[in-house]
């Protein structure tokens, strides 16, 4: 359990501890990196144009994979109440906190350390992360945390209105692939949801860490509230930038399951989250995915002469095994079934 909680119960000391320290070549460096002007803010609610919001998203998904939503239709009080259950959660003393710490794989709620392995390396990473599913909603409830006691209640509130809030996305997104059928992503292919929040305390130096090394999510798409801390960063054409927080927004990233349906028409962005000296970060992370044994393939309809099918049909769990077992890289997780 002491190595688990590393990262928060590190958070009152001035030096970062050692096994935080990523080698040279994996650490942030400097930290004034630029915003991303490319990442557009998208008023889904305001009576906007609907061919000009799925036009702005669509550009958005074919240049970097990312996009944000304001007008989004899930209550302030729903985030907030969400996200103060969040932080109450996280700094909960330890002992409330241990009976989700686990390595046993049929668990299905986990509180789990900050380290990973990516690419093969055993990193250690400053957060704590808390991944649990939320469907079918009220079979995975009873694995949920019973501390805080709102929890359960809260949580369930907060993944129904974003599974909402997904089909709307996917709907926009059905229209801007032109994609004739407008329930393509409804049913099984956008069926699971999981939960994943992260905790990142303050760091002594963030400069020699990272909260998540750069990935793609494996995801249909995620979406995440980042809160008013900034943290997350975008690659794009090889440099890194921030993606603004914006307190009211959320942040929705195109995963690689939907590269693939779309025929590599929307792509998904690789991106990592740094970590910083002052605020404690809190970011609440809903991954929306297939089915597991959904059948994943390019729309036939986005397939011709000049755009090759990308790949062969495969079930999304056969990708998700290759994408763990590949370190989180996508491109490597699909050549099996080029
Ligand atoms: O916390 C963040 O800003 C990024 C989280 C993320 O990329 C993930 O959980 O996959
Ligand atoms: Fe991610």
């Amino acid at each position: 359990m002491e190595k688990v909680l590393l990262a928060s119960r590190y958070k009152e000391h001035s030096k970062l501890p050692e096994s935080y320290i990523l080698p040279a070549d994996r650490r942030p460096g400097k930290l004034d990196f630029p915003r991303c002007n490319s990442v557009p803010v998208i008023d889904l609610g305001n009576g906007d144009d609907p061919l000009e919001i799925v036009q702005r998203m669509l550009k958005a998904c074919q240049e970097i994979g990312v996009f944000q939503v304001v007008n989004h239709g899930v209550s302030e009080e729903i985030i907030n109440e969400t996200r103060s259950m969040y932080k109450e959660f996280f700094e909960m003393p330890e002992e409330d906190k241990a009976s989700l710490i686990t390595e046993d794989h049929e668990k299905q709620c986990k509180l789990v350390t900050g380290s990973t392995r990516h690419n093969g390396n055993k990193l250690n990473l400053w957060r704590d992360n808390l991944k649990h599913p939320c469907h079918p909603l009220e079979e995975c409830m009873k694995s949920w945390p019973e501390k805080p006691t709102r929890y359960r209640e809260v949580v369930a509130a907060y993944s129904t209105e974003i599974k909402k809030l997904g089909s709307k996305i996917l709907e926009l997104l059905c229209q801007g692939l032109g994609i004739d059928d407008s329930s393509y992503f409804e049913g099984k292919l956008s069926e699971d949801l999981q939960m994943s929040v992260n905790y990142y305390p303050p760091c002594p130096d963030p400069s020699l860490t990272l909260g998540i090394p750069p990935h793609h999510d494996p995801t249909l798409i995620t979406i995440l509230h980042q809160g008013d801390v900034s943290g997350l960063q975008l690659l794009k054409d090889g440099e890194w930038f921030n993606v603004e927080a914006h307190p009211n927004a959320f942040v929705v990233n195109i995963g690689y399951q939907l590269q693939v349906i779309s025929n590599n028409k929307l792509k998904s962005c690789e991106h990592r989250a740094v970590t910083n000296s002052i605020d404690t970060r809190i970011t609440i992370v809903c991954f929306l995915y297939p089915a597991s044994d959904s059948i994943i393939e390019p729309v036939a309809s986005l397939v011709n002469e000049s755009n090759p099918p990308l790949c062969r049909a495969f079930q999304s769990k056969e990708f998700m095994r290759n994408f763990y077992s590949m370190g989180g890289n996508g491109e490597l997780a699909l050549h099996p079934f080029k």
